[in-house]
């Protein structure tokens, strides 16, 4: 397959203003120690700038990239937040200019990034679709052929007369996704912003973006924080790390070198800040094994303790909380709600600190790696607070832990999502 996206020696610069405070006055001593600085920085060639009261600082959000992508590869591009994913892709999409090296891209590249890019606001859905293909170098005939296909796969089509300003995020990420995809680019790069529609319409972006890519032999870049969406549509998957590229290969092996990393820098307890306008918050987190020591690697054969203090300032009617266990690939492996114990626990407690102690017994999860997320919801939350959601407290995998099955099968360590063992009786025997 032919080379359709080469990128060399790629950077991009950012400076950072840093305010160091009011000064109310200037005093004398100030400017001759400014000079200084200024002077001192010259001499030892460095490039930081400073003002009275402000100061400007280089920031590569992306260095020295290289890469090559052949045309119908699909490629992911993970990495912790604040690595420079988005930045690369808006480099690659030309919404912004690169500080340093080049890139070649071969066709045409149709790009779905933050919310917000992409479509005209005061322009209807209907008239958005035929701007964009229009930018893409489509005829009005041929945008024509695509159009009724873009709108079922939106699900919009009550809304096509609507300015796109009015639609919800939601709907909004739908019609730019059902776009970009429909009007045939030889290039499609996605950013998260996938995170936004409900989880049918991600599963069927992402069958979408596999057809592209798998059909029509169509270049797909995917950004996403979702392991097991990348695992699953991605064959290769670069991972970002402080702006460099820290590894690139086959998805599953880079999302495997990449999760071990991330639970390296992972604490087992976390205190986690309060918000003074939430309704509870959680000072401490942890997982403790049956011996109460902090761990992050259990045996199959121990219980996973998970251990919490939360603060409740007010109680809001109906307000609940879960868990989500997560395997490395980001697949859903438990869920578990305040209601597992018949009666809602949460709405039973008080203004105040409650230690609260999750038990998940020996033999349930499997041999693997795994990663927690904790949320408290309330149908009746404060919109102010997460006006996307029902969510008064997302700590989304907040913890991570492994699990070893030291019981093995034919010499092998266990395989599957559950460690339980299973009885096998012989009932009776039949004599030939
Ligand atoms: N316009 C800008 N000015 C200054 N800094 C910026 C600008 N855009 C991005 N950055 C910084 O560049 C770095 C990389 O940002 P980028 O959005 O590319 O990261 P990311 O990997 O996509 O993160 P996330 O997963 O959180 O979306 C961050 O530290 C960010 O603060």
């Amino acid at each position: 397959m032919s080379t359709v996206i080469t990128v060399e020696n790629l950077g991009k610069k950012y400076l950072l203003r840093h305010q160091s405070g009011k000064q109310p006055y200037v005093a004398l001593r100030d400017v001759l120690s400014d000079g200084v600085r200024n002077l001192g920085r010259k001499l030892l060639g460095r490039s930081n700038a400073t003002e009275r009261g402000a100061e400007q600082e280089e920031f590569w959000a992306i260095k020295d990239v290289s890469f090559e992508v052949k045309q119908g590869d699909r490629i992911g591009i993970i990495g912790r937040n604040g690595a420079g994913k988005s930045t690369l892709l808006k480099i690659l999409s030309r919404i912004t200019e690169p500080t340093t090296g080049s890139i070649r891209i071969k066709g045409r590249v149709a790009s779905l990034l933050e919310v917000g890019t992409g479509f005209h606001p005061e322009l209807t859905g209907r008239e958005n679709i035929y701007l964009n293909g229009a930018i893409l170098g489509m005829g009005r005939a041929e945008i024509k052929k695509k159009f009724d296909e873009i709108v079922d796969f939106a699900e919009i089509e009550k809304f096509l007369d609507t300015p796109v300003k009015r639609y919800s995020s939601g709907m909004y990420v739908r019609l730019a996704f059902a776009v970009a995809a429909h009007l045939e680019p030889e290039i499609l790069v996605v950013d998260e912003v996938l995170a936004v529609g409900d989880a049918q319409f991600q599963k069927k972006c992402l069958g979408k973006m596999e057809d592209v890519s798998a059909k029509e032999g169509r270049t797909v870049l995917f950004v996403s924080h979702n392991m097991g969406a990348i695992n699953k549509l991605c064959n290769d998957s670069i991972w970002i790390h402080h702006g460099r590229i820290h590894g690139f290969g086959n998805s599953s092996d880079v999302i495997r070198v990449y999760n071990a990393s991330v639970a390296g820098e992972t604490q087992t307890q976390l205190p986690v800040a309060g918000n003074e306008f939430a309704p509870l918050s959680v000072r401490s987190l942890q997982l403790v094994n049956a011996d109460n020591v902090e761990s992050v690697s259990f045996s199959c054969d121990e219980p996973v303790r998970i251990l919490m203090s939360l603060e409740i300032s007010h109680c809001i009617p109906g307000m609940y909380g879960y868990v989500e266990i997560f395997d490395q690939y980001g697949e859903t492996i438990l869920v578990s709600d305040t209601f597992d114990a018949g009666v809602n626990i949460l709405e039973q407690l008080g203004a105040g600190v409650h230690d609260i102690e999750l038990h998940i017994p020996p033999r349930t999860l499997g041999h693997g790696e795994y990663s927690l997320t904790l949320d408290f919801s309330s149908p009746q939350s404060d919109r102010t607070i997460r006006p996307d959601s029902t969510s008064v407290l997302h700590l989304d995998r907040v913890l991570r832990f492994s699990l070893d099955d030291f019981t093995t099968t034919r010499g092998n360590t266990r395989r599957g999502h559950l460690s339980t063992i299973i009885a096998w009786k012989t009932l009776v025997q039949h004599n030939s």
